[in-house]
């Protein structure tokens, strides 16, 4: 069984992140593709993309699925919150809570991991609660300067990486996989 991980991502961001965060723990190399990603629940997404990673790599993958829910809209844009931000961006979905007192939202990260083509997918989950407020902060990462996490009073963009890194949703859900993947 070969040791090393193939993380899959067109975001460089993403990877930036990951590296950053278990780089020393876990073994991973990159392949940089845009995967399909279908249309469902955010568990779904995950688990279809990684499907059609381990089919294109033939080995060990990882993805990842990044959704922002706001709770005035039941949990979307979620999984769709890539087009929301590409079309409407920072101001935009501000102003889709205009007409709601609730400005909360959730950043939901989730790893999708399977050894290999028809191979069981595990999934691990990260969430940070958080707010919707006019952007602030280096416009760097996509929603970073308009979410701003339970108990802080800096975006993730104003913050700094290393705090970011050590509180966000992806920390959370890279804590969960790099526990499995000590055991694997
Ligand atoms: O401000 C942010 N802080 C983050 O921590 C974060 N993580 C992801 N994103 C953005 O949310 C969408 C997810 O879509 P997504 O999961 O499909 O990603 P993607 O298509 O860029 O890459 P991938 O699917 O190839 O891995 C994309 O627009 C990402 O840029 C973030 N924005
Ligand atoms: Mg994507």
């Amino acid at each position: 069984m070969s040791k090393v991980i193939t993380f899959v991502t067109g975001n460089v961001n993403k990877l930036k992140e990951v590296q950053a965060i278990i780089a020393d723990s876990v073994e991973l190399t990159n392949k940089s593709l845009d995967l399909e990603e279908v249309q469902g629940t955010i568990l779904e997404v995950a688990e279809a993309k990684c499907k059609q990673a381990a089919s294109i790599i033939q080995g060990p993958v990882l993805v990842e699925d990044t959704a922002l829910g706001f709770s005035a809209y039941g949990g979307l844009p979620g999984p769709y919150i890539k087009w929301f931000m590409a079309k409407i961006g920072h101001e935009g979905l501000n102003n889709m809570l205009v007409a709601y007192d609730d400005k909360s939202a959730q950043a939901i990260c989730t790893f999708a991991f399977s050894e290999g083509p028809g191979k069981e997918v595990k999934i691990f989950q990260g969430i940070q609660d958080g707010i919707i407020v006019p952007a602030r902060g280096p416009v760097g990462f996509g929603w970073d300067p308009c979410f701003q996490p339970d108990g802080f009073d800096q975006t993730y963009a104003e913050m700094p990486k290393s705090l970011k890194n050590t509180i966000s949703h992806r920390f959370k859900a890279l804590q969960l996989l790099k526990e499995f993947l000590s055991s694997r």
